[in-house]
């Protein structure tokens, strides 16, 4: 079985069907109150002590300290549910962190996201005009011709797109954005710039020049779901189109802000950050690191090969492992439960499929190029950040964009994973 975000994962050993590793690597699929400090008699009583004591003595000394350990617990689960559970989905750019949130949303708050759906169109129509931009000018760059010269008009026409497209951006769904030109804030003269610029992209995308550029371009700053907005231009172009919830997990929107997001499932209430990963957005992070119960963070293994987007010397999964050490071992997290959420599984398999060599990028690599063992190699090296080898990191290999099916709900799911980090009983 391909894992999945929701429902699968490489492993069936944990409650919840996940990963759970010790970071010195060994199995540790024990229940995850390893770092909570529990209150053992043996551990209190001091040696010499415990040889004086009886054998009764002993049991009634345990038998208090279990009452004590079960009263302490259920305080803190009382506390707990009262609070709720926090959580932050913290990790680099264009790694899959509100792709994380919106899954949640399809799986518990499909209302807030249907109101969303109608703001998705121009988020959808952006991405294709970007994407084929992008190509257009990929294929410059690297002196591809056209195969067809009668699409030149059509080049020209996408090329112009340029300084209408840089000061489009929707930053934040929902949100209007004072920096965006109010002409472009309107839905309506948004779709009407994409209709008019439908038979551009449809011909260009038909084009062997352009589809050489896709196949062969690097650096093209090219969305990962380019091709599926592309290939889906018809329909995203019909007058009456509403975007799917395919759509909506492919549809890429930059996070700026941080942005708290609340799940009530099962009477817990669940707080759930969802921030910037660009490194200049990093700062915003701290003010929401006390009490947190869980962070998930996220890594997109298929950037093995891409360097970071503002420094083209530095590899954008070394400079992701970086961020994890920071995180992991930070000083407020010492009791926090880890999910390591290795993503784009998809793109990373299709790369190792066309050749891609992980140890032309990562050189101390010498095992085989199989999916097999790259992932565990890239495993090991995201757990080994950890200092504190005891730390438990639930590790899944998630394809974020992979919608759950409805069959599949009660398959273990990323929130069935939070409610055992949490020690939240949801039932
Ligand atoms: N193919 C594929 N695409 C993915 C996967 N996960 C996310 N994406 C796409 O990757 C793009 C970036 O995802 P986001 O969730 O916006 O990334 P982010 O981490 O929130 O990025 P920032 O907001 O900039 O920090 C979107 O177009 C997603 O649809 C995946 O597993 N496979
Ligand atoms: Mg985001």
């Amino acid at each position: 079985m391909e894992p999945t975000l929701v429902g699968g994962n490489s492993s069936a050993a944990s409650p919840s069907g996940s990963v759970s590793h010790n970071t010195n690597g060994t199995n540790a699929n024990a229940a995850p109150s390893g770092h909570q400090g529990s209150h053992s008699i043996s551990a209190a009583q001091p040696q010499s002590t415990v040889s004086t004591l009886s054998r009764a003595e002993l049991k009634k000394a345990k038998a208090v300290s279990d009452a004590i350990d079960k009263s302490l617990r259920a305080d803190k689960e009382r506390l707990q549910k009262e609070r709720g559970a926090k959580l932050l989905i913290l990790g680099p750019s264009e790694t899959g962190k509100t792709t994380v949130l919106k899954q949640l949303k399809l799986l518990y708050g499909r209302k807030g996201l249907d109101a969303e759906r109608q703001t998705y169109r121009r988020v959808v129509h952006l991405n294709a005009m970007k994407a084929i931009q992008a190509l257009s000018y990929g294929l410059q760059r690297a002196n591809i011709p056209l195969e067809h010269a009668e699409n030149i008009a059509h080049l020209e026409t996408v090329m112009r797109l340029e300084t209408t497209l840089k000061r489009y951006s929707i930053t934040s769904i929902g949100f209007t954005n004072p920096a965006i030109p109010r002409k472009i804030t309107d839905a309506k003269a948004e779709t009407d710039m994409f209709l008019e610029m439908v038979p551009a992209i449809k011909a260009l995308w038909a084009d062997g020049g352009i589809q050489e550029t896709f196949r062969t371009g690097s650096n093209l700053n090219l969305q990962d779901s380019a091709k599926y907005f592309l290939d889906s231009i018809d329909r995203i172009a019909d007058l009456n189109y509403v975007p799917t919830d395919d759509d909506i997990l492919q549809a890429r929107v930059r996070t700026l802000a941080v942005s708290e997001h609340l799940f009530n499932i099962d009477g817990v209430t669940y707080r759930i950050y969802d921030v910037g990963g660009q490194k200049s957005l990093r700062k915003y992070w701290a003010p929401y690191f006390d009490d947190v119960n869980a962070i998930i963070f996220m890594v997109a293994l298929s950037a093995y090969d891409q360097t970071c987007e503002d420094d083209e010397r530095q590899n954008r999964l070394q400079e992701c492992m970086s961020l994890f050490n920071s995180i992991a071992n930070h000083k407020l997290f010492e009791i926090t439960s880890f999910i390591l959420f290795l993503n784009k599984i998809d793109i990373f398999q299709r790369k190792l499929e066309m050749g891609s060599l992980v140890s032309t990028y990562f050189p101390e690599y010498r095992g085989p190029n199989d999916y097999a063992n790259t992932t565990m190699f890239f495993q090991h090296r995201f757990l080994q950040q950890c200092k504190d080898t005891a730390k438990q990191v639930y590790t899944h290999f998630t394809h974020a964009t992979e919608e759950g099916r409805e069959d599949s709900k009660d398959q273990p799911t990323v929130l069935s994973d939070i409610e055992v980090f949490c020690s939240v009983k949801m039932k």
